[in-house]
């Protein structure tokens, strides 16, 4: 990035804005997606179940964490990812605006220069004819030939020319995230707390957007997270 703000000429105010965005749009949407999914794994165990049945596979019984080279093995895990981004679009329900740079037509409507354009984001990754049982989270949904093109059956990185540049990382990320999460433990709604799924607040950042239950699914699991945490050089 130091190449090309030289390159193109930037000041320290247009430097520090580019990197500024970059951190801005790459962990809060990454945070705010993995909130998502714990909502859904309290709400809907059953897929969490047939999740966990694939990791234990993949890397035995409480064996060893899930990492990035396990990808193939794990398809249910990218079907996770894709249902998460389709479930609830973190960004907007109403899509990303564009704006019109000069007059144009549609059929026989006439548009000015400037006209806001928007689509409905949520109501087309709800669509009941598409997506049926659409209020449910149901990774299998996603278990088909388009699994592996992470842009295709939902609309949770944008769409168009700006799309997120950065959706290749936020799906490792989320990968990585969610079955070292799903690996290690099971997640409940706390009794008299019901999570509120469609009122899930995005910039929920001085506290907590809802309560949960994590608890760990077996003694196992312990070992290894904490075998892990030692690993990493830090405290449990
Ligand atoms: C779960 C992860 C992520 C989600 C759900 C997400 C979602 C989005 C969405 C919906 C947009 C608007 C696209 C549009 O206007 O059509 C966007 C834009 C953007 N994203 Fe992401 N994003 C994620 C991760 C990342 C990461 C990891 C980076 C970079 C490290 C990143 C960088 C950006 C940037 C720079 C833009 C603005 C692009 C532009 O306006 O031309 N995003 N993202």
């Amino acid at each position: 990035m130091a190449d090309l703000a030289t390159k193109y000429g930037f000041d320290d105010a247009q430097k520090y804005f580019c990197a500024g965005s970059i951190i801005e749009a790459g962990s809060d949407t990454t945070r705010n997606q993995l909130n998502l999914m714990l909502a859904a794994a309290a709400k809907f165990p059953a897929w969490v179940a047939t999740a966990q049945a694939q990791l234990d596979a993949v890397c035995g019984d409480a064996e060893r964490l899930p990492t990035l080279d396990d990808w193939d093995q794990l398809p249910y895990i990218v079907a996770v990812i894709k249902e998460t981004l389709r479930w609830r679009p973190n960004m907007t329900a109403t899509g990303t605006p564009r704006a019109l740079i000069e007059d144009d037509t549609y059929g026989d409507y006439k548009f000015e220069n400037g006209t806001v354009f928007s689509y409905n984001n949520f109501g087309i990754c709800h669509n009941e004819d598409e997506f049926p049982r659409n209020a449910e989270f149901l990774p299998e949904r996603f278990l088909n030939d388009d699994l592996q093109d992470m842009l295709k059956g939902h609309l949770g990185f944008g769409a168009g020319r700006r799309i997120c540049p950065g959706w290749h990382l936020g799906t490792r990320n989320m990968f990585i995230a969610f079955s070292r999460l799903l690996n290690c433990f099971d997640f409940k709604e706390v009794p008299g707390a019901p999570i509120n799924d469609s009122e899930i607040d995005p910039l929920a950042h001085d506290h907590p957007p809802f309560q949960i239950g994590i608890i760990p699914r077996s003694h196992k699991h312990v070992h290894l997270i904490e075998r892990e945490c030692a690993e990493a050089g830090q405290d449990v």
